[in-house]
Formats: C-alpha cells, structure tokens, sequence
C-alpha cells in the first residue's frame, strides 16, 4: 500500500486538509485519534502509562488530558517515554488498518511525523503550512487555549521550513478555496506518479 504523510504544526490545518483528502475518496488514518483510542482501551498501555504518571493519569476511566499535557510539554524526556510506550502500537493498529484498504494511496496523518522519523515509512509526504501567529489565532478560538501552552506544544516541533524541505508536496493552508485548490492537484499528482510507477 502506498502511504502518504500528512503533517503539520499545531493548528496548521492538517484535520482540515485531511478531511478535504477524505471528501475525494482517499482513506485517512488520523493518527492521534487512534492513539488517544488505544490509551483508552488498550491494558498494556494503560498499565505503562500508570506507570509512568501514576494514578492522575486516568479520571474516571478517561484519559486525563489537561494533567498529561501540563507533563509531556514542559518534560522532553517524559515525552519521549510516552511516545515510546504508545506509538509503537499505533504503528502496528495502522499497518492492519493499512492492509485492509483497497484504494490507490492511504493518507496518515500525524502531527510530529518528522520528529519521530515516521517519514521514512512513507512513500510520499505532504506538509500542511501556515504562518504562525495565524496558528495560534486558530487555536485561541478553536481550543479556548493560552498563547503559553500552544508555544510549550510548538517548541517540540519542527518549523515549517525544516518540514517543507523533506516534504514531496506542500500545501500552504491561508485561504480555505485555495487549500481545497492544493489538495486536489496534489490529488491529481500522487495518481499521476502511481500510474508511472
Ligand atoms: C497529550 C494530550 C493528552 C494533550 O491533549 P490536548 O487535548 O491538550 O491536546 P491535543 O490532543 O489537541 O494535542 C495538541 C497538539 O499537541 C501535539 N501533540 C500531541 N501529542 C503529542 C505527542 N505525543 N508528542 C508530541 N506532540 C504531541 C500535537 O501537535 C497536537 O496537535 C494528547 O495530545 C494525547 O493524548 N497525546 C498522545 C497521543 C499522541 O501521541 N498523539 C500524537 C500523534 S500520534
Ligand atoms: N484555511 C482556514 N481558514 C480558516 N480556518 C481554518 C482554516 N484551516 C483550518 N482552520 C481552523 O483552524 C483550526 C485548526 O485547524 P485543524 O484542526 O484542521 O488543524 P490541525 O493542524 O489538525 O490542528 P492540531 O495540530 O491541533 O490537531 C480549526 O478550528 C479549523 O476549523
């Protein structure tokens, strides 16, 4: 199966490119909602994750977001433990999803895709880009969140300049038309190289 990447800061659009990949037929995997599945129902990580944080981690059975966050995106290293216990599982879960669809390419969406070297198990990846302060404008009204946190989740992420260079395809989402113009040339392009190839 052929596996596109979508990525893209905090904020930049990607569920929004995504759905928009969607809306032409292409299978989507979101990433973090399978993850955030998993670390709900999955005993193994739920047990690691105890673990790792304690009890606080789960309230009432559900993943106690607010408390993981205030951890994860001040404590690199705590992070990168998380990240270690669910991620490898997630990767497994998408390969099965993978296998299953029957469609030219499948899109994976994942937020940190180049900071945790999930790009090389793509064949082709796009980058969703917009400018940074329009970002956290989206957010602030998106998320109710503070400017202090988006900055926090920001800092473990690459710039858009460093993704931009790996990526095979970018798509500056500023205007929705225009967005929605990108996503069916890029579209366009990935059938255009599979039916070369
Ligand atoms: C840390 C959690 C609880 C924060 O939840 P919250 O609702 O406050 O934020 P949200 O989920 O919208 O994430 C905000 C942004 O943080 C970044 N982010 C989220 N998880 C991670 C992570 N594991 N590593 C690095 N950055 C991350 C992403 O850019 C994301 O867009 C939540 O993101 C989570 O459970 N993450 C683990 C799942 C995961 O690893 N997702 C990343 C893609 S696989
Ligand atoms: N071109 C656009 N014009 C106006 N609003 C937009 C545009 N693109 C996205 N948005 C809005 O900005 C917010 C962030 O978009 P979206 O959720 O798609 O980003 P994301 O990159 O998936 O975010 P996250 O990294 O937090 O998961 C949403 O509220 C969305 O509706």
């Amino acid at each position: 199966m052929i596996i596109v990447g979508l990525t893209g800061g905090i904020g930049s659009g990607k569920t929004t490119v995504a759905k928009m990949f969607s809306a032409l037929g292409v299978p989507v995997y979101i990433a973090d909602d399978e993850a955030k599945k998993l670390m709900r129902t999955s005993k193994v990580i739920k047990r690691k994750l105890i673990a790792l944080f304690g009890e606080n981690v789960y309230v009432n059975g559900d993943l106690n977001k607010p408390f993981i966050a205030n951890i994860i995106f001040n404590n690199e290293q705590v992070l990168q433990e998380m990240n270690a216990i669910v991620h490898p599982r997630v990767a497994s879960h998408f390969e099965k999803w993978a296998n299953k669809q029957t469609s030219a390419y499948v899109i994976k969406e994942v937020a940190i895709l180049f900071e945790n070297g999930g790009h090389k198990a793509c064949d082709y990846v796009i980058a969703v880009t917009a400018p940074k302060q329009l970002r956290i404008e989206r957010l602030l009204v998106r998320d109710n969140s503070s400017e202090e946190k988006i900055e926090a989740i920001m800092k473990n992420q690459w710039t858009d300049a460093e993704k931009v260079k790996l990526s095979q395809f970018v798509i500056e989402n500023v205007d929705i038309e225009k967005t929605r113009n990108q996503v069916t040339a890029v579209h366009a392009e990935i059938l255009k190289k599979l039916s070369k190839s």
